[in-house]
């Protein structure tokens, strides 16, 4: 299924969507949301998280910036999704850096197992090649939020962390999906990881794809979802010209999303 398709859904139903995003990359994220045609929320109290995502067509949760009282809201917006049905991306930046983010997300994994151990809830798990080796090995290999290992190698280690989500997206230059089918596609611009924020974006824009799942009937929604992603922002990172660096590149790549439609031609620039 191509990105256009879910462009088409998106354009047509607006989804809702409830994201508990890290503090360095928010604004960046609600505006690639709102620039696809979603509403995003950007909601973290703990007294009001699981009210707003009952009330949203798809959550993300990336627990970036974890600070006290957070893994509390986390907790509550993933319970809530997963009892209401909503589906759900997950991203954990720089999990292997600290004791404090292994356990929020290992604790995110439980509670997917504990209410919903057979995946019927849509759901993507996206990180770099070091944040997927960290999860599914259970170790910590300390280090920074970039990537220091290779997508194709950590891809054959991922069989136990698969059954806990119905596609996993392994990023970086290539990107690994992981489904019941499995595809590999190319990334954007090696610009995209010399600014913060596209893999929060590309999590994102996948739980916008993913709430339109309701009007598929795929196999494979999940991995149709992830790789939809995928595909659109190489698209439109391929159409970004005279790029004089990293934050040009970032307000131009935001103009793109909002550019390409359903009925774009591939590689039209569009301004
Ligand atoms: N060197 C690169 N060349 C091309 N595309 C890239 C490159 N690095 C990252 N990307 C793109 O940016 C997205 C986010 O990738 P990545 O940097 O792995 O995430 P994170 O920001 O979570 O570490 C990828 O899905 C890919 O499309
Ligand atoms: C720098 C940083 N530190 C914690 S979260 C974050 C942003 C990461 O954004 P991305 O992984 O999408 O580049």
């Amino acid at each position: 299924m191509v990105y256009k398709t879910f462009l088409k859904a998106i354009n047509q139903s607006r989804p809702i969507i409830h994201v508990l995003m890290n503090n360095v990359t928010n604004l960046f994220v609600a505006d690639a949301l709102l620039a696809l045609g979603c509403k995003p929320i950007m909601a973290f109290d703990a007294r009001e998280t699981a009210g707003v995502t009952i009330q949203s067509d798809g959550l993300c949760i990336n627990t970036g910036t974890p600070h006290r009282h957070i893994q509390e809201s986390y907790n509550l917006s993933l319970r809530s999704a997963l009892r209401n049905k909503i589906p759900l991306v997950l991203d954990f930046p720089g999990v292997g850096s600290s004791p404090l983010r292994q356990d929020i997300a290992f604790q995110l994994l439980s509670i997917l197992k504990e209410e919903d151990p057979d995946n019927l809830v849509p759901r993507i798990i996206r990180g770099n090649a070091s944040e997927i080796y960290c999860l599914a090995d259970g170790k910590s290999h300390g280090g920074s939020i970039d990537s220091i290992h290779n997508a194709e190698d950590v891809a054959g280690i991922t069989r136990g962390l698969r059954s806990f989500a119905s596609a996993l997206c392994i990023s970086g230059p290539e990107n690994y999906i992981l489904g019941q089918s499995s595809s590999i596609l190319r990334g954007g611009h090696a610009l995209m990881s010399r600014i913060s924020g596209f893999g929060c974006v590309s999590s994102a824009l996948m739980a916008a794809f993913l709430s339109c799942c309701s009007e598929f009937h795929t196999h494979d929604f999940s991995a149709d979802a992830a790789a939809g992603v995928c595909s659109f922002m190489s698209e439109c990172s391929s159409r970004i010209t005279e790029i004089n660096g990293p934050a040009d590149f970032k307000l131009k790549f935001i103009d793109q999303i909002y550019n390409i439609t359903e009925e774009s031609n591939d590689q039209e620039v569009l301004f």
